[in-house]
């Protein structure tokens, strides 16, 4: 009933929403009420999209775009976290100021009420900028911070293709937690037919884990076990902008890759490496000046590490989420099973480096 300010189609909720009290959890608090927030926030995802029409998105001054789907997710998994956890930090993407001023009122009260469709308890109309901007925090490498991207690849939402939800917890500068959303993501590749929606949780030291969004039932998850990267096959952003597809080609190619990259956009491509479908992921600068943002990777790498994979840079280093919002010392990310990871990163080096 929530719903009808809106008009948006509640009849395509497909997301069993985890119960903060089902007694039999096998997570912990932090865990649950992370998986609970995501798959709230995917569920705002799945319900908007068909109808999503042109006034709903916005152009950011960076020049990508964001819509009412990304400020209404950031708002209900900040809103979630701060019930439980008021004292910990949030490195979000988004803030409120596309959503100020009074030629934006119909945008904002449509994030309103699609946040509010999800929510047990609502927010009202002064609390919802604050709620967005509780993810404006600096980050850094002390204590509780969560990286959260409302909408990873919202280019691939908007394309109808690919893209995620991505929560990730980081204490003390060690991500210790990562859950990502991923609406149309195959619970199987092979069959695409098949049953679309996924939840990955990734617990340090416990494990990379999957969920359909229609069950809570879960499978651990590794990396496929491969000796040599020749039969790799190897997955790259849709976005040339974003990731430079011709060293991507000159990489593989020394490595005798053979097999077409897979073009995926968001968190999505950290998620078809952990499970096995897919070999390397390679994010190669296109700009010199480019800082990744934490939220962009955290919660994927710990995905890739519980799931037996190496996740660093294209100078072999590891992300280092304790820098602030950015990762300032990092250039790129190269993604593969722990056999390989070595192989591909001095190919890497012979080819970007020397350029
Ligand atoms: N220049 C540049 N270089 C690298 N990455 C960039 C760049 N510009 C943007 N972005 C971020 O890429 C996020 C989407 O990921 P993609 O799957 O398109 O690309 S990538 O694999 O991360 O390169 C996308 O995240 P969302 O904005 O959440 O969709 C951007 O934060
Ligand atoms: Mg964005
Ligand atoms: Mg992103
Ligand atoms: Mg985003």
């Amino acid at each position: 009933e929530e719903n009808n300010a809106t008009g948006y189609d509640d009849s395509i909720l497909v997301i069993e929403v985890f119960d903060d009290d089902e007694e039999e959890s096998k997570y912990e608090l932090k865990e649950t009420v992370a998986i609970n927030a995501v798959l709230r926030a995917s569920k705002i995802c799945q319900k908007v999209f068909q109808k999503l029409v042109m006034s709903d998105t916005v152009i950011k001054k960076d020049r990508s775009p964001v819509t009412v789907a990304d400020f209404s997710a950031q708002a209900v998994v900040n809103k979630i976290l701060y019930e439980t956890f008021p004292n910990d930090l949030i490195v979000g993407e988004e803030e409120s100021g596309c959503l100020q001023g009074d030629n934006r009122k119909e945008l904002k009260n449509k994030v309103l009420s699609l946040a509010n469709s999800v929510l047990d308890t609502p927010l009202n109309d002064n609390e919802l900028l604050d709620t967005i901007n509780r993810g404006s925090s600096p980050g850094g490498s002390s204590g509780r911070i969560w990286a959260l991207d409302p909408i990873d690849g919202t280019k691939g939402f908007l394309r109808g293709e690919q893209f995620c939800i991505g929560l990730a917890l980081i204490i003390d500068r060690d991500v210790h937690l990562g859950v990502l959303g991923c609406p149309n993501l195959l619970v199987d590749l092979k069959t695409p037919e098949g049953e679309k929606g996924c939840l990955f949780v990734a617990i340090k030291g416990k494990g990379a884990f999957q969920h359909k969004f229609s069950s809570t039932e879960e499978t651990q998850i590794h990396l496929a076990d491969i000796s040599s990267p020749s039969a790799a096959l190897f997955c790259e952003s849709v976005v040339a902008e974003h990731s430079s597809h011709g060293d991507a080609a000159k990489i593989a190619s020394f490595l005798g890759i053979t097999k077409p990259p897979l073009h995926m956009d968001s968190m999505c491509k950290y998620c078809v490496v952990a499970r096995g479908d897919a070999d390397i992921y390679l994010s190669l600068p296109v700009r010199v000046d480019y800082e990744e943002n934490i939220w962009d990777h955290a919660a994927g790498c710990i995905l890739i590490k519980e799931a037996g994979g190496i996740v660093s840079d294209i100078n072999n280093k590891p992300l280092d989420f304790s820098l602030g919002r950015t990762l300032k010392t990092n250039k790129g990310v190269v993604v593969a099973h722990s056999k390989i990871h070595g192989q591909v990163i001095d190919v890497v080096q012979q080819l970007i480096l020397k350029k």
